[in-house]
């Protein structure tokens, strides 16, 4: 743990703020500090790698109310781990998950049909509950931790939410797909809508997804770019998926955080808005030791150790 007493830090735009003591820059070490969570499991497998298996097994993975709110502190977590670089996000048991709990829906149910409630009333809890799902999914993309989805098996509704959200996506042969929400009578809110279209690259077949519920296995997702790597069975996908995150976690972790920062700004701006972006962020991150560290690596023919966020 590191904490600072006192404090000055500059910020990107130049501005020194003074920090309130005692501060926590970086939450946990690599062993022994994570959470014990209900509905998940956090292993560190390799050096500065996490992984986060949604682990409702009995329950096929179903996405309840705690895991809503588990896996947004998880992701919160991991974004300030000096530990972590990478991250892999899997199911535990025989697929990948089933989506939203519908057993888990009597709350919401309840309120919607308590007639002492207006309307009004009754919108405005939706609309909060939907807000705290809608966080817990961009958890993930907001983490400057580039996060491999590995899918096995099922990946339904909620799990295309979830999914869309992270940086890759890699599947076993077994793996299929559906954005079911059509089917349950309602429209997907909690993010496939917004980024499926946009990381397949395909409007037309976004559509035709999302209006008929109609299922994509393993070699249909990879021909249309939703997911990039396809391996022959959960425990390869695992390795795999393990494999690139310690890759990306060799590299500069502030390299790291600005591509994935510059990358999901640019997904929603303009080419000079993303440029522009990316040439701020760089006046502070050019700074650091990665910089010559690296290039002399490179002179020397050697390989880099980057010291800890
Ligand atoms: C409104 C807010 C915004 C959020 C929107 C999100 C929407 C969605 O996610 S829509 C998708 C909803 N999910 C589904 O429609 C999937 C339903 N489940 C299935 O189709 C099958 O269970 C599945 C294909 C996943 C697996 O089939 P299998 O034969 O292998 O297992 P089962 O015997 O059916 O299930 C085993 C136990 O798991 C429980 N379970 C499965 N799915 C769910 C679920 N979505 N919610 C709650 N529980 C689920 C199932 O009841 C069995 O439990 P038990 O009887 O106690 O053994």
């Amino acid at each position: 743990m590191s904490v600072l007493t006192s404090a000055i830090i500059r910020t990107l735009s130049g501005i020194k703020i003074q920090v309130p003591k005692p501060y926590t820059l970086v939450t946990r070490m690599m062993s022994g500090g994570d959470k014990n969570y209900e509905t998940l499991r956090v292993m560190r497998p390799r050096e500065f790698v996490v992984q986060v298996e949604i682990a409702r097994p009995e329950k096929k993975n179903a996405m309840n109310k705690a895991f809503f709110s588990e896996i947004r502190q998880c992701f919160d977590s991991l974004a300030v781990d000096g530990e972590c670089r990478a991250i892999v996000l899997s199911g535990s048991g025989t697929l990948f998950t089933a989506g939203l709990d519908l057993m888990d829906l009597g709350h919401l149910m309840a309120l919607l049909d308590d007639p002492d409630t207006d309307m009004g009333r009754k919108a405005l809890k939706v609309r909060q509950l939907l807000g705290e799902w809608q966080q817990s999914f961009n958890a993930p993309e907001k983490c400057l931790k580039p996060v491999i989805a590995a899918i096995h098996g099922a990946c339904i509704g909620g799990g295309i939410d979830l999914t869309s959200a992270c940086d890759i996506r890699y599947c076993s042969q077994d793996a299929w797909f559906v954005i079911k929400e059509i089917d349950l009578g309602l429209a997907a809110d909690l993010g496939t809508l917004q980024r499926f279209p946009k990381v397949i690259g395909n409007d037309s077949l976004a559509r035709e997804l999302a209006y008929t519920a109609r299922p994509f296995y393993a070699d249909e997702a990879k021909q249309m770019g939703f997911v990039s790597r396809v391996f022959q069975d959960k425990d390869l996908l695992i390795e795999g998926a393990l494999e690139t995150a310690a890759l990306i976690a060799s590299k500069s972790p502030i390299a790291v955080a600005g591509t994935k920062a510059s990358l999901v700004y640019s997904r929603d701006h303009t080419v000079e808005e993303g440029m522009n972006h990316i040439g701020v962020w760089n006046q502070g991150m050019l700074q650091s030791k990665d910089l010559t560290k690296a290039a002399m690596a490179l002179m020397e023919k050697k390989t880099p150790t980057f010291s800890k966020l």
